[in-house]
């Protein structure tokens, strides 16, 4: 950091090409060279109120604080102004958020909360420093450049945290690792779903969609059915492999044939001695490209039945291009008569649908909170945005019609999240069978719910921003990567008016019997 002071007066001789410098929140650049490399061009750092002045208004109206911490711009700073302190200050790894609504409220100074103790305060706050400090670099640069996610990342994610066993949330799959969470864990034996939550809502909050995906998203979703359904054996072989970050695994369900409506499923696997031969295709299968492994939803004789698949001959992937980064490694599958231990079964054969339709429980609430902390986040841009944005003279806060989106975007994730904690609070306490009877309904139309207000954010959120909402880079990119990826919460999982119905139909089954008259 450069030490040097200047004052006011001194600064203001630095006003013209070759010799410019400017100030923003006290710290002084000397921009004298970089102008006519400056992205925004040379000519408006010229200007009168710019070249050699106080900047710090008109430089956040059109940039990004991370801008001047970028390593090639943060070295044009040459000093401060003598007497001022810098006010400006990202949040330190870790840190809660102070904007209004940027956090929900049991993360806010003096709010109290039903739920959560101290203890899932402290594993909040270990959690977001490790994403932060580990996954967050890698979440930019994979959004951007399409790869996966890196191998030294996941490694870290495993061995150090046990971030991809925790994901999966309570369960069988944590014993024995306990012991190397000493971090993370508040207390050594358990860990319930309040801290899954959380786990999940910190990772969606990097504004890069198909990273959030693309962090290991099939494995959360496709390695339950084998700790409920597998055999001891399958598990023993596959489990820790997949929690170690060795192996990579999908859940492959959906096909150009069928996908909320599971039923027309078409990929068959048809018996022969001890082997399945599986033929058929997948689509739109999250981490496809790079997995191991594939739980498989497949047509047999008797039914469904569910089979997990190892990536051989006659197994291919192909990348399917779609409006979020390929960082996702969405896939196209084929599977040509591929052959299969009997022994990857994962339930009994014909039982499938089961297995398929408790899953997606799980993955629904898991897509729940992922979806509302990107639609908080959202929240704080706009709230952020539209108190530093001078139209008129006045911040964009003082226009009635932009404070009524504020008002409509706060309502939905506040009404949203308090639904959630609610739900969770519920699956906490009931077991697996409980869970499947009587949330599946509250959990589809939760999911509905969010994705649809998810929607109209992303839409309020473009009119704040206005054509910033609309670059991939700069001002607007988180709204930007919002309003173009918000589809995929809407349609993963179950699509939002299939959901909506289902929520329904299963309240209606629930009225059966002839007791319920007006
Ligand atoms: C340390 C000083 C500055 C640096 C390092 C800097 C850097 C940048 C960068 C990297 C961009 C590309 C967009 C982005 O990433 O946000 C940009 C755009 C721009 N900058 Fe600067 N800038 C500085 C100061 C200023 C000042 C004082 C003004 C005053 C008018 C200004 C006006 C602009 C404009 C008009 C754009 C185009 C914005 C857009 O397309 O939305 N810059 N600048």
């Amino acid at each position: 950091m450069a030490a040097k002071q200047y004052t006011e007066e001194e600064v203001a001789k630095h006003n013209k090409e070759g010799d410019l410098w400017v100030t923003i929140d006290s710290k002084v650049y000397d921009l004298s060279k970089f102008a006519n490399l400056h992205p925004g061009g040379p000519n408006v750092l010229y200007a009168d109120g710019v070249a050699g002045q106080d900047a710090t208004q008109v430089f956040f109206g059109l940039h990004r604080l991370e801008v001047l911490h970028r390593p090639q711009y943060a070295r044009l700073q040459i000093g401060t102004i003598v007497g001022q302190e810098s006010v400006i200050k990202p949040l330190a790894p870790g840190e809660v958020s102070k904007v209004p609504y940027a956090e929900p409220t049991w993360l806010a100074d003096g709010f109290k909360s039903a739920y959560y103790t101290e203890g899932h305060r402290k594993f909040h706050k270990a959690v977001r420093t490790f994403f932060m400090e580990v996954v967050y670099p890698a979440a930019i640069q994979c959004e951007e450049n399409g790869k996966r996610i890196p191998q030294e990342v996941v490694d870290k994610m495993a061995s150090e945290v046990n971030m991809i066993a925790m994901r999966l949330g309570p369960g069988k799959h944590l014993k024995g690792r306990m012991s190397q969470l000493p971090l993370l864990m508040p207390t050594a034996h358990s860990i319930e779903l309040l801290f899954k939550l959380i786990i999940n809502t910190e990772l969606a909050r990097f504004g890069t969609r198909g990273f959030v995906d693309g962090l290991l998203n099939g494995a959360v979703i496709g390695v339950p059915p084998i700790l409920n359904f597998g055999s001891p054996e399958l598990q023993a072989r596959v489990v820790p492999e997949v929690l170690s970050g060795k192996k990579f695994l999908a859940l492959a369900i959906s096909e150009a044939f069928a996908g909320s409506d599971v039923g027309g499923l078409q990929t068959t696997a048809v018996r022969d001695g001890d082997f399945w031969v599986v033929t058929g295709t997948k689509k739109w299968i999250t981490n496809g490209t790079f997995a191991d492994y594939f739980t498989t939803g497949c047509k047999t004789e008797t039914g469904f039945t569910v089979i997990l698949i190892e990536r051989g001959d006659n197994l291919e992937t192909k990348a399917i291009k779609t409006s979020y980064s390929p960082t996702a490694g969405t896939a196209f599958v084929t599977f040509d008569k591929v052959r299969v231990p009997v022994g990857n079964t994962l339930g009994a054969v014909g039982n499938g649908m089961s297995v398929i339709l408790t899953n997606f429980n799980h993955e629904r609430w898991m897509l729940i909170c992922t979806a509302l902390a990107a639609q908080r986040v959202v929240v704080e841009e706009c709230m952020k945005w539209a108190s530093q944005r001078m139209v008129f003279g006045k911040p964009l806060t003082s226009q009635a019609v932009i404070r009524s989106k504020l008002a409509a975007m706060i309502s939905r994730v506040e009404a949203a999240q308090n639904w959630l904690e609610n739900i969770t609070h519920q699956m906490n306490n009931m077991n697996y069978a409980e869970t499947s009877s009587k949330l599946a309904g509250p959990i589809a139309l939760l999911k509905s719910f969010v994705t649809k207000s998810g929607a109209e954010t992303a839409t309020d959120a473009s009119q704040v921003f206005g054509g910033r909402a609309l670059t991939v880079t700069g001002m607007g990119k988180v709204i930007e990567n919002y309003h173009r990826t918000v589809m995929f919460d809407a349609i993963l999982a179950g699509a939002e008016d299939v959901l909506a119905d289902l929520g329904v139909r299963q309240a209606v089954k629930r009225m059966s019997g002839n007791q319920h008259k007006l």
